[in-house]
């Protein structure tokens, strides 16, 4: 094998799932029960990637109908119920995800660094039959803080034993690159996902247009 890093941490949404279709089902159906006009799925892809309580909160903006900040909490809860009992399609996998987790978990740990919600991440991840991949799974609401603070990154490295040097984070966004910088890390961004900004603009120290290309990338990166 070639030189590869300690440990790769891994974005979920807009990195290894589409997401958005189930996300845009959910939000809908709480519109639905608000009375406010639904949502379509380029707007879904602009509103996703800093979490469930932003996600609600960009979303009754959006419609017109901004949320008090006290009323944030109770909403998302809402909208975390209803997603969370949507059946997560095991096609939602981006093509040539599990292949390349399988060989990478066969060699080197790897964690789940996102930002949605751990309990819904753990659910979905036993659907899609993805969860055997991973030692260490980090959500939003896992630590006081979340992507774009180092935090969790330096949690799951911990968790691995790896060093940040030696580990390199994988995503689709501007989060994805701010953490995984803060936290010592060499960052990888997919072409693919949900970056809210043109992804070239990212900072990434590599870009991959298919998953498949990724072990490629790491070994590129390792090798300096
Ligand atoms: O729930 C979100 O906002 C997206 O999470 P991500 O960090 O997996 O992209
Ligand atoms: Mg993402």
């Amino acid at each position: 094998m070639s030189l590869m890093p300690a440990a790769v941490l891994f974005d979920f949404d807009g990195t290894l799932i589409d997401s958005a279709p189930d996300i845009l089902t959910g939000i809908n159906r709480l519109l639905d029960e608000e009375n406010l006009p639904n949502l379509d799925l380029a707007q879904v892809h602009q509103f996703i990637g800093d979490g469930a309580p932003m996600l609600v909160t960009r979303t009754f903006a959006a419609v017109g109908r901004p949320l008090d900040p006290d009323s944030v909490p109770a909403m998302t809860d809402r909208y975390m119920a209803i997603y969370e009992a949507l059946p997560a399609d095991p096609s939602c996998v981006f093509p040539g995800v599990a292949e390349t987790l399988a060989s990478l978990s066969a060699d080197i740990p790897l964690a789940l660094v996102t930002n949605k919600p751990e309990r819904a991440t753990h659910a979905v991840l036993e659907a899609i039959g993805l969860a055997p991949y991973f030692k260490a799974v980090v959500g939003g609401d896992s630590l006081p803080t979340r992507k774009p603070h180092p935090g969790p990154l330096l949690h799951a490295m911990a968790h691995l034993a790896a060093a940040p040097g030696k580990t390199i984070m994988v995503g689709d966004g501007a989060n994805d690159v701010t953490a995984g910088r803060a936290a010592g890390c060499q960052v990888v961004c997919v072409t693919y996902g949900y970056p809210r900004m043109p992804v070239e603009q990212l900072g990434a120290d590599r870009l991959v247009d298919h998953f498949r290309d990724l072990p490629s990338a790491l070994a590129d990166l390792t090798a300096g």
